[in-house]
């Protein structure tokens, strides 16, 4: 699918050619540098916007031409606390949204009950909105968009603001919906969320998607799996002497003749490097070895730097 917005001289492509699937029990996060359309993509699965050209469906429901069926299968949960209703309890913002979506008045008090379970905030649901922290307001929101039981649900950086247990709180609750077959579809600037939740990631760059691969691929793709700092004393070794594992990509020494460090970024990281090490180190006197795998967010800057160059 794609999307331009205004015309003539002010024509913008926000999306171009993004071509992805998303299948129910899965999580895909999108990630991509401000602008790249991701916000553009999420609305237009959430019949918010239209494509301009190309197709997208939702739960097999053509956005463009079956809005109402596409929006019965998806809720969209955006970050922040816009949206709610700050004077009424969270149980009745709940009750509000379920008449909303069109949920019958019998079944609304029980399914409150059940997603209030679902986000941990049964304590707090007769509690005004107005006393809730960052965290349970984004909770209620993630409930309101389980009030339908969607079959798909489109997150909008769902943990933005929140304190590192918030946080983790509503990623366990994610991680749950993805294990009872909802497809989710993610958008974050924190990597760890992405870490965390993904099944797969998109990296989105000039409104195409241009790579398409698991957590674990990304950081492969960086070019740099991980770090390890060899630590020991006495004479500094000679680098440029050591036949070090071919998956060394870069070295860095640091010492002062009673102790040096020794870091090796290695391509890609497996323990028989271990064996292979203290075959290469055993001229030297080693006192510690430690390993660090590079993280998503080390992964994805080293690769966006590389599409913006
Ligand atoms: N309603 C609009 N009118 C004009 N341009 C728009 C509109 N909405 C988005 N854009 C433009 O489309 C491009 C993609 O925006 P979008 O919000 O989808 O990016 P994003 O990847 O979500 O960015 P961020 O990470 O900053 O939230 C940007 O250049 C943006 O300025």
């Amino acid at each position: 699918m794609g999307r331009t917005f205004g015309e003539g001289w002010h024509l913008l492509t926000a999306l171009s050619d993004a071509s992805f699937r998303c299948d129910f029990g899965e999580t895909v996060a999108l990630l991509g540098s401000n602008g790249a359309g991701k916000t553009t993509l999420i609305k237009i699965l959430a019949t918010l916007l239209l494509p301009s050209c190309g197709h997208a469906r939702v739960a097999g429901h053509d956005v463009a031409r079956e809005p109402e069926r596409a929006r019965a299968a998806a809720s969209v949960v955006f970050g922040g606390d816009r949206g709610l209703y700050a004077r009424l309890t969270g149980r009745d913002n709940l009750r509000f949204f379920g008449m909303l979506a069109g949920l019958r008045r019998r079944d609304i008090r029980g399914r409150a009950d059940s997603v209030l379970e679902q986000v941990n905030l049964t304590a707090a649901a007769d509690r005004r909105v107005e006393t809730y922290s960052k965290g349970m307001r984004q909770r209620l929101h993630l409930a309101i968009g389980l009030m339908v039981r969607p079959r798909v649900l489109l997150l909008d950086e769902p943990t933005v603001g929140l304190d590192p247990l918030e946080a983790q709180r509503l990623r366990e609750g994610i991680t749950s919906l993805r294990d009872e077959g909802v497809g989710i579809l993610l958008t974050s600037h924190y990597l760890l969320d992405v870490e965390r939740l993904a099944d797969r990631v998109l990296l989105l760059s000039g409104g195409r998607i241009v790579e398409d691969l698991t957590p674990a691929e990304l950081v492969t793709k960086s070019g740099h799996a991980a770090t390890v700092t060899v630590r020991g004393h006495g004479r500094l070794p000679a680098v440029d002497d050591l036949r070090l594992p071919a998956s060394v990509v870069g070295t860095e020494l640091r010492g002062d003749g009673t102790s040096w460090e020794l870091d090796l970024r290695l391509r890609a990281w497996s323990a028989e490097l271990f064996g292979q090490l203290g075959v290469v180190f055993s001229e030297s006197r080693v006192d510690d070895v430690l390993v660090r795998e590079t993280r998503l967010e080390e992964a994805f800057t080293a690769l966006a730097a590389r599409l913006q160059a």
